[in-house]
């Protein structure tokens, strides 16, 4: 199987290894995922807290936004909406060089796909918002949102200390409304991706054998030279999903999630209950955003939001089409 890019499709299952079949919902197989027991090192070489330490900084935003009454969405809705998006191009991305853990900001083109990206969902409510602590992933979240008709204002929420946090109180409850929490969190970072990590993909191929190179980059549980496997990423990245974003959900937010193609390729094995031999013909794309429905306890894949007027997101729920007619009526 040749070292697939992963630029061409929105969330493509590839005919990949033999017998790899595709079928959304099916039962996990011996796709396992364990919870992390402890900080990572590299929360301190990001300057945030670990999630343990970070309760306020993420329950908090629940009380930043809106009401009702603001023209925001729906309470105890018995649904929300989760928007999962992979950040737009980055420099590194547009190189061809393993990425991982570098922090590399987007390329005019990846600006213009967060862009494109925002106007596609510009009609479902977003609550809160959860970002890698990468910066390609904050300036998706950002300019994306920017598109969005409600008109909110993204701020995002200092936590890695106590007086970040402090200073950047909001002391207005109006304006509070007028906000969306953004969450950055370490945890929804891209893989790490090693020894791997600023080497050319094409050279590396050239070197290990196109083989080796798709294992790295697409297997479950090989891990690069001292990186991490998508196992290893879903241990933090699916935690963390867990535990700080499906309560958000539950208690009828709506979310978005900007992050990176591992990170968000672990979460959506986790969604979609696909095995660990499926979980390597998924494929997304930069900037290019997912809509799944979260409706008594299940998520409802969507697939992605084609424009701000798409029909078939409107008509296939009744909150999602109410709040559309609220933002028209505006
Ligand atoms: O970290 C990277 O290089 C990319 O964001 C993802 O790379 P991949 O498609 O090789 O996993």
């Amino acid at each position: 199987m040749a070292a697939s890019t992963s630029q061409h499709a929105l969330i493509s299952i590839k005919p990949a290894a033999p017998a790899a079949s595709f079928s959304c919902g099916k039962r996990a197989g011996n796709a396992r995922f364990v919870s992390a027991t402890g900080c990572c090192p590299g929360s301190r070489k990001f300057g945030l807290v670990c999630a343990a330490n970070s309760q306020s900084s993420v329950i908090e935003p629940v009380h930043l936004p809106s009401s009702p009454e603001s023209g925001s969405t729906p309470k105890k809705s018995g649904e929300s909406a989760l928007i999962l998006i992979r950040h737009g191009e980055s420099l590194w991305n547009e190189k061809n060089l393993f990425t991982g853990c570098v922090d590399v900001p987007l390329t005019p083109k990846g600006v213009n796909e967060a862009i494109e990206a925002g106007k596609r969902i510009c009609n479902i409510p977003v609550d809160v918002i959860y970002t890698s602590s990468l910066i390609r992933a904050q300036m998706t979240a950002m300019l994306a949102m920017m598109q969005h008709r409600r008109k909110k204002v993204p701020i995002i929420v200092h936590s890695e200390s106590e007086r970040a946090h402090q200073w950047s109180q909001v002391y207005s409850e109006e304006t509070k409304k007028q906000s969306i929490p953004v969450v950055t969190a370490w945890q929804l970072n891209e893989r790490m991706y090693g020894e791997l990590q600023g080497l050319n993909k094409q050279e590396t191929a050239d070197r290990f054998g196109k083989d080796q190179v798709h294992e790295w980059r697409r297997s479950y549980d090989i891990p690069p030279p001292n990186g991490e496997s998508l196992e290893m990423c879903a241990e933090r990245a699916v935690s963390y999903f867990k535990d700080q974003i499906v309560p958000q959900l539950v208690a009828g937010k709506h979310v978005m999630i900007a992050a990176h193609g591992n990170s968000l390729r672990s979460i959506i094995m986790h969604l979609d209950k696909l095995t660990s031999q499926e979980v390597i013909s998924l494929e997304l794309s930069t900037g290019i955003p997912m809509l799944y429905i979260f409706k008594e306890g299940k998520f409802i894949r969507r697939g992605s939001p084609a424009g701000p007027s798409e029909a078939g997101v409107y008509a296939y729920t009744k909150k999602l089409a109410q709040y559309r007619q609220k933002l028209d009526g505006m």
